[in-house]
């Protein structure tokens, strides 16, 4: 094992079972009691980390929780585990790499070359060459093979070779340069890139593949129909691949056997993963957008949290307690889910981006032991926009039966648009998390009038935890720390629960069935499906029959 971690469920820790009586105290007492018991409630629970402000105060915690919940972490030799992922050892087990997110923005700290790569100069080296092209092509000196400026990037590529690109794209739009289109294909849907077709031009559009394996059916199909489409129109140029393509993978030769010259392939390393590549080569689509200065302060707020991390004491360190108290509702509240919900429509892809984030990482019921877990590992990470939320599902956070601690990303200043409607935004995502902390009772309503059989409808029983995370504005470099602040919350959770945080096998087997059934949906004659399940079989000759094949 690379640090100190056994096959021993924490449950059988002492620690485990001091939060487990500490969680019976809490439940009898709720946010309005905590608050008045303890006037000093925010000078523990108030956490400056780089440029983000942390109010840890609406959840169900006193001081004491925190405490023991830092014992807990201690016990699970969290302080070892940090070290070990930021100075390259192997804690990805089940696939055998290092965990090297943080060298992308030098928030490791390596003491050589990690698996023979030159970690720090070869970061550099892919970053100098992104810039390169970068400028290029936004100062259009590099062009189409017509000879045009190219006024359309779309990137090709899925989970995590798409979601991070897509989202930081649209959350840094008012940094971007507006003057391209940026636009984003993962679906093996065909109209998802049957739209592009519609809306670019070949003769201006440049594709970037991203995709870590080069292996991805989506993206690997969606890069053919690009090429397709790119040579019935330009193939008479010889350059036509060469101009219009450029890749982003680990697998330089099937990005050669492609026919992307190795010149345009920007490179990453086996220890990133695809959900954390986001300030890799992956993100080469954003620095298209913003801007290679730009893309640069993004890195720098990864790198805020990252030291932050390596070098705050674990009761003040943000993403550390983050991280603890999603264990704690979920451990100790049996909780099933949590909400992410940021006012910002700029971060609409935000909780779509955490879900990829959270739950490919934490989605395992085993332990890095391959020992199988007793208690409740990630939860379901969703979420929407304030204020389009209040007006959707807020009431059952409100009102519901089910205990959802939520989230909440604000931000002082708007990116655009008429600026006093920013002090409405504002104070709808506050109003909401006094709401689902302080409710509203019996008293307070028959004090407004509320008529008594009217009363349990209009009860509001508050007591429902929420975290607000607060930043001046939406900039690069506050984005980055807010990735970077999930990021090593969802490692803190990993490592209380004992799984291997980094690997997916879970996507694996589907993807495996998808490629059996191809042939059955397609072949010419009726296929025979005897080895299928009645379901499979079933479907199978429907999908055929309305396909108009024989079956
Ligand atoms: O970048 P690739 O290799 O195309 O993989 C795309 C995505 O597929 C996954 O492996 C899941 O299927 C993700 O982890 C990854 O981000």
């Amino acid at each position: 094992m690379p640090y100190p971690v056994t096959g021993v469920s924490p449950k059988q820790l002492p620690e485990w079972a001091a939060l487990t009586q500490h969680a019976k105290e809490i439940k009898q007492t709720d946010l309005r009691r905590l608050f008045a018991e303890d006037t000093r409630r925010l000078n523990w629970s108030s956490i400056e980390v780089g440029p983000l402000h942390l109010d840890l105060s609406k959840n169900l915690i006193r001081k004491e929780t925190l405490g023991l919940l830092v014992e807990l972490a201690r016990a699970r030799f969290l302080p070892d585990a940090i070290v070990a992922m930021l100075t390259g050892e192997h804690i990805n087990v089940s696939e055998d790499r290092a965990v090297l997110h943080a060298a992308l923005r030098r928030g490791a700290t390596l003491s050589g070359p990690i698996d023979g790569v030159n970690v720090g100069q070869e970061v550099e080296d892919v970053l100098g060459r992104m810039e390169r092209l970068s400028r290029a092509i936004r100062s259009n000196e590099r062009r189409g093979c017509t000879g045009k400026p190219f006024s359309a990037i779309v990137n090709i590529g899925i989970g995590g070779s798409d979601l991070g690109p897509e989202m930081v794209t649209r959350a840094l739009y008012d940094f971007s340069d507006k003057g391209r289109r940026m636009h984003f294909v993962s679906n093996i849907d065909p109209t998802a890139i049957g739209d592009i077709f519609e809306v670019c031009d070949p003769e201006t559009t440049l594709f970037v593949v991203v995709s870590k394996t080069f292996g991805t059916l989506e993206t690997l199909t969606n890069a053919k129909a690009a090429r397709q489409w790119i040579l019935a129109s330009l193939g008479d140029h010889a350059d036509a691949v060469e101009k219009h393509f450029v890749a982003v993978s680990t697998n330089a030769k099937l990005v050669s056997d492609f026919g992307i010259d190795p010149e345009n392939m920007f490179g990453f390393w086996d220890f990133i993963g695809g959900r954390y590549s986001v300030d890799s080569a992956v993100g080469l689509a954003i620095m298209l957008a913003i801007g290679p200065e730009r893309f640069r302060s993004f890195l720098g707020g990864f790198a805020a949290i990252d030291a932050h991390l390596r070098e705050t004491p674990l009761d003040e360190n943000g993403p550390v307690l983050l991280g603890l108290l999603s264990v704690w509702y979920r451990n100790f509240f049996g909780t099933q889910s949590q909400a992410v919900l940021p006012y910002s429509e700029r971060l609409a892809r935000f909780p779509a981006y955490l879900q990829q984030l959270t739950m490919e990482s934490n989605g395992k019921s085993v332990r890095i032991d391959g020992s199988t877990v007793d208690y409740g590992t990630g939860a379901v990470y969703w979420g929407e926009p304030g204020t389009d939320g209040q007006h959707a599902f807020y009431q059952l956070l409100h009102q519901g039966t089910i205990l959802i601690p939520a989230d909440f990303v604000l931000f002082a200043e708007p990116l655009g648009g008429p600026d006093a409607q920013q002090d409405l935004l504002f104070a709808n995502g506050l109003a909401q998390t006094r709401a689902l902390a302080f409710g509203r009772n019996d008293a307070e309503l028959e004090a407004l009038g509320v008529p008594e059989y009217l009363r349990p409808a209009r009860r509001m029983p508050g007591n429902r935890p929420t975290t607000t995370i607060l930043a001046q504005r939406l900039t690069p470099e506050v984005l980055g720390s807010l990735i970077a602040l999930y990021e090593h919350s969802v490692f803190t959770q990993g490592v209380i629960w004992g799984i291997d945080s980094f690997d997916q096998w879970g996507v694996e087997l589907g993807k495996e069935l998808a490629s059996e059934l191809v042939p059955m949906l397609t072949s010419a004659g009726a296929p025979d499906l005897g080895a299928f399940d009645a379901s499979t079989v079933d479907l199978v000759s429907r999908y055929r029959h309305m396909r108009g094949r024989p079956s």
